[in-house]
Parts: structure tokens; C-alpha cells; sequence
């Protein structure tokens, strides 16, 4: 039977199948939406606008999961565990371009019928339309007003809601920031942002002036490698095709240059970076060594990722090895030695869309225990009057200040010094640590401790 004009599907359009093909290979598989899509991109040959659009629509929508369930759940009248994997998956990109894009309604709404109608016939479809047009009936804030706590009630439950953010976190962040309203406001609103992209120029093969001119950048605030891309492709720059400039976050590029600028006296040039892959800091650390004639030791226990520092540390002075920082095996006697240590990631969310939605606030336990182990092997493996750098890129204070205070209990010898002259960045607080953060600095929230040993 042919089906009548009206019914008859219409094509879906590409970028809106690309985010949702995106959104249920997280939902199912734990994907990596940020891994998933762009090769999805390359695959369909999907470029341009409706890239862009594409991936508004995944990582927002992934991003802000818990809230758009919430008006889901509502409107629907039914918790989303009811609600078909498939289904919730359309429900949830409509929702997002109903409450958080410029999408007209009408757009927002017939586009997720079209979707789920391609696949799954007039059913389901009649379902996505009649929660779509009542989620439509209200904006964000008003949606915000019905179902988040009362800010005079429960405020940081309000704005865990309002931004998008599971309350665990929204609390981990409050303790960090030291319980200032506002702070955590301004924090998570800036987590719940598009991230802007940075870019490091190498040392010693491009500056970051001339990185701008030819990426149509700014140079960074603070860091003097960093360019600010203000849209488009990274990967589309000859510069970072040659591999003379990279990806990566301005916060990374303070932590990797501190450990360069330290006082060591006596600085034999043996420099360690304990957990080095994918390798973005090993890279920077050692294109500077390059510079300064000083060579990189990069361990890494998983061996894809030592692949990967291989691949960005290629004609720099690095050996990388492969095992359990723990028990490397290496001589002691390093002069400076970066320990970027395995953490939650709660300081990066905003670069990992669904990230928020699958951390447990147990995961940190058995984190904080590896973390120690591993700063405690740092200060075994450094030198007399060598330097430490102890970085995560996690505010949380178990992962940070707790970590170094409980090792520093442990081992007698060792001693924190002020990181702050460090960091070319103002608003670094009272010190000895520094904590950046995306509201203040405009980079991940990264934290970074200094020891030596006497
Ligand atoms: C935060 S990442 C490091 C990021 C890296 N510094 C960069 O800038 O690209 C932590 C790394 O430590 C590795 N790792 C975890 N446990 C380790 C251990 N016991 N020994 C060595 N590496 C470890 C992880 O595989 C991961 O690649």
C-alpha cells in the first residue's frame, strides 16, 4: 500500500541523526560522545554548518542530561527509565533544542518526529510529539522555576539543577571554592558552557604569535604557548596537520610549563613525567628540554597510550616507558619530575559532554589511594632540592590539597613550596597550591602543588 502524501517519511536530516546516532552509542555502549561523533562526522561526510549543528546538539544535549530527563519526566508524566532507550534519545535532542537552542519550536518538534518515525513508525512518534509540543509550552527558566529545589531551600541543589550538574558535584565544587554562592554559580555556569578551543604553539618550531596570525587566534592570557581559536576545526590547520602546534587546554600548558620553571639548582637535565599519556604535557615538557638540553623519561602503564605519547614527543629527546609508575624501575636522582596524576576529571567536564552523568562520587576513594601511592613514589624518585609537580585536573580538595597533605605527613623529608610564582596567572588565591578554574582563569580546573625535597 503506498502511502498517502501526508504520511509518507520525509528524510532525516543528516546532522540530527548524526547527534542522535551519537547520544545512543553513549547511552549504550559508554561511548565517548566527543570520540564518537567526529568520526561519525568524517564517515557521513557531514561538514560545515550542519557539523556544527551536529555537534551543538550532541554535546549539549549530552551535557545537560539530567536536567532535560527532568523536563522529560515531567512533561511526559512518567520517570525516563520508563521511557524506550530509542525514544528517550530523540526526546532528549528535542527537548534540548526546544529549552537551549535559537531552534524555532516547529523545527524542534516535527524534526524528532521525522526522526523516530524512520525508525520506529507512527506509535512512538505520536508519543515524541505530545511530550515535545508540552515541553514546548514552557522555556528553561520557567521549566527551572517548577522542578529544581527553591534557592532559599536548597541552593545548591538549585544550581546543580540550573546548570546542568549532578548535586554531588555541584557540593565537591561548593567545598573547593570554599562556599561562596556566587563562585559556584559563575563555576558551574562556565562548565556548563561550549568550551573554547586552545591551542599550544611547540616551542622552539612555532610562537604563539605567529600561531595566531595563521589560526586567526589570540594569543592566551597566561600561558605564552596558548592561542585562543575562536571557531572551526582545529585539524584543519596546516599547523597543527605538521604537528607544530596542538590541542590543548591553557591550564595543561601552565601545569607543564611550572615544571620547567622551578628553581633546581644543580639541574642535570633528567626530567620525569610519571603519567604521561596521551602525552599533551609530555610534549610540551619536552619540546622546552629540547630547548634547554635537558631529555624527558614518560612512563605510562597502558600501552595504547604510550603509543600515543610516541606519536606527539616524535624527534624530542624522550624515552617512554611502559609500566606502573609505582615500580618503574628507573634510577632516582630526577631533577624535576611531573606527576599528572590518574583523577576524577571533574576539573575538564565541559570538554567531556556526558562525563558529569557517569562519574560516581565512590570513584574518588580508590582514585585518592592511587594518587598517594604514586606522590609518595615521586618524592623517592626526585632528588635532594629536585622538584615535584603534583597536578590533577580535578578540584576536587580529596584528590588535591588532601592528597598532599596526607603524603606530606608520610614522608619527612619533603616540604610543599609556593606554586603561585609558577603560574603566570593573577587570582591565584593565598597559596601554596594553585587552583584554576574555568570562571575565573577561563581554563579547565586545574590544581597544581609544588614539593621538594630537603
Ligand atoms: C591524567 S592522565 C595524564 C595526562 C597527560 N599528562 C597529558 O597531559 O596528556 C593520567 C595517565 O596516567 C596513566 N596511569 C594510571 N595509572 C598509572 C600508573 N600506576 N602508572 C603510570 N601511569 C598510570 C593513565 O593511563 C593516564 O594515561
Amino acid at each position: 500500500m503506498t502511502k498517502s502524501p501526508k504520511l509518507r517519511d520525509k528524510p532525516v536530516d543528516a546532522p540530527r541523526a548524526a547527534a542522535r546516532d551519537t547520544l545512543r552509542a553513549v547511552r549504550e555502549r559508554d561511548a565517548y560522545a566527543n570520540l564518537v561523533l567526529p568520526k561519525m562526522l568524517r564517515e557521513r561526510r557531514i561538514t560545515g554548518r550542519d557539523a556544527a549543528l551536529a555537534t551543538e546538539l550532541a554535546y549539549g544535549a549530552a551535557r545537560a542530561e539530567g536536567l532535560l530527563d527532568a523536563v522529560i519526566s515531567a512533561a511526559a508524566n512518567r520517570p525516563v527509565a520508563e521511557i524506550d532507550g530509542n525514544v528517550l534519545d530523540v526526546l532528549r535532542l528535542g527537548t534540548y533544542q526546544l529549552l537551549r537552542t535559537r531552534i524555532g519550536a516547529h523545527a524542534a518538534v516535527s524534526t524528532s518526529v521525522d526522526l523516530i518515525r524512520s525508525e520506529m513508525g507512527m506509535g512512538p512518534s505520536g508519543f515524541v510529539n505530545a511530550v515535545l509540543r508540552k515541553v514546548s509550552q514552557r522555556d528553561e527558566d520557567l521549566w527551572i522555576d517548577e522542578l529544581a529545589p527553591s534557592m532559599a531551600d536548597d541552593l545548591i541543589g538549585n544550581l546543580a539543577f540550573r546548570y546542568a550538574h549532578p548535586r554531588w558535584i555541584a557540593e565537591v565544587f561548593d567545598e573547593a571554592l570554599g562556599g561562596s554562592a556566587g563562585q559556584l554559580q559563575a563555576a558551574l555556569a562556565a562548565d556548563d558552557d561550549r568550551p573554547p578551543v586552545h591551542l599550544v604553539a611547540r616551542p622552539g618550531l612555532i610562537t604563539a604569535e605567529e600561531l595566531a596570525l595563521a589560526s586567526g587566534g589570540d594569543v592566551g592570557r597566561y600561558s605564552p604557548y596558548c592561542v585562543y581559536l575562536p571557531g572551526g576545526d582545529p585539524g584543519d590547520l596546516e599547523a597543527v596537520r605538521d604537528g607544530y602546534a596542538g590541542v590543548q587546554d591553557e591550564g595543561s600548558q601552565l601545569v607543564g610549563r611550572a615544571l620547567t620553571v622551578a628553581d633546581v639548582a644543580d639541574d642535570t637535565g633528567r626530567w620525569l613525567d610519571m603519567c604521561a599519556g596521551p602525552g599533551g604535557k609530555a610534549a610540551l615538557v619536552a619540546a622546552i628540554a629540547d630547548i634547554d638540553g635537558a631529555h624527558l623519561d614518560a612512563i605510562e602503564i597502558s600501552e595504547h597510550r604510550a603509543d600515543l605519547i610516541r606519536k606527539v614527543v616524535r624527534d624530542l629527546p624522550v624515552d617512554v616507558h611502559v609500566a606502573d609508575a609505582r615500580s618503574c624501575g628507573l634510577e632516582p636522582g630526577f631533577d624535576r619530575i611531573l606527576l599528572d596524576a590518574p583523577c576524577s576529571g571533574l576539573g575538564s567536564l565541559r570538554r567531556r559532554p556526558e562525563a558529569r552523568w557517569r562519574r560516581r562520587p565512590d570513584d574518588v576513594a580508590e582514585l585518592v589511594v592511587l594518587q598517594r601511592e604514586l606522590l609518595t613514589e615521586a618524592l623517592r624518585l626526585v632528588k635532594p632540592g629536585g622538584v615535584v609537580i603534583y597536578s590533577t585536573c580535578s578540584p576536587h580538595p580529596a584528590e588535591t590539597v588532601g592528597v598532599v597533605a596526607a603524603v606530606l605527613a608520610e614522608v619527612p623529608d619533603a616540604e610543599q613550596i609556593d606554586a603561585r610564582p609558577l603560574v603566570p596567572a593573577d587570582h591565584l588565591g593565598d597559596g601554596p597550591h594553585v587552583q584554576l578554574w574555568p570562571h575565573i582563569h577561563g581554563t579547565d580546573a586545574m590544581f597544581l602543588a609544588a614539593l621538594r625535597r630537603r
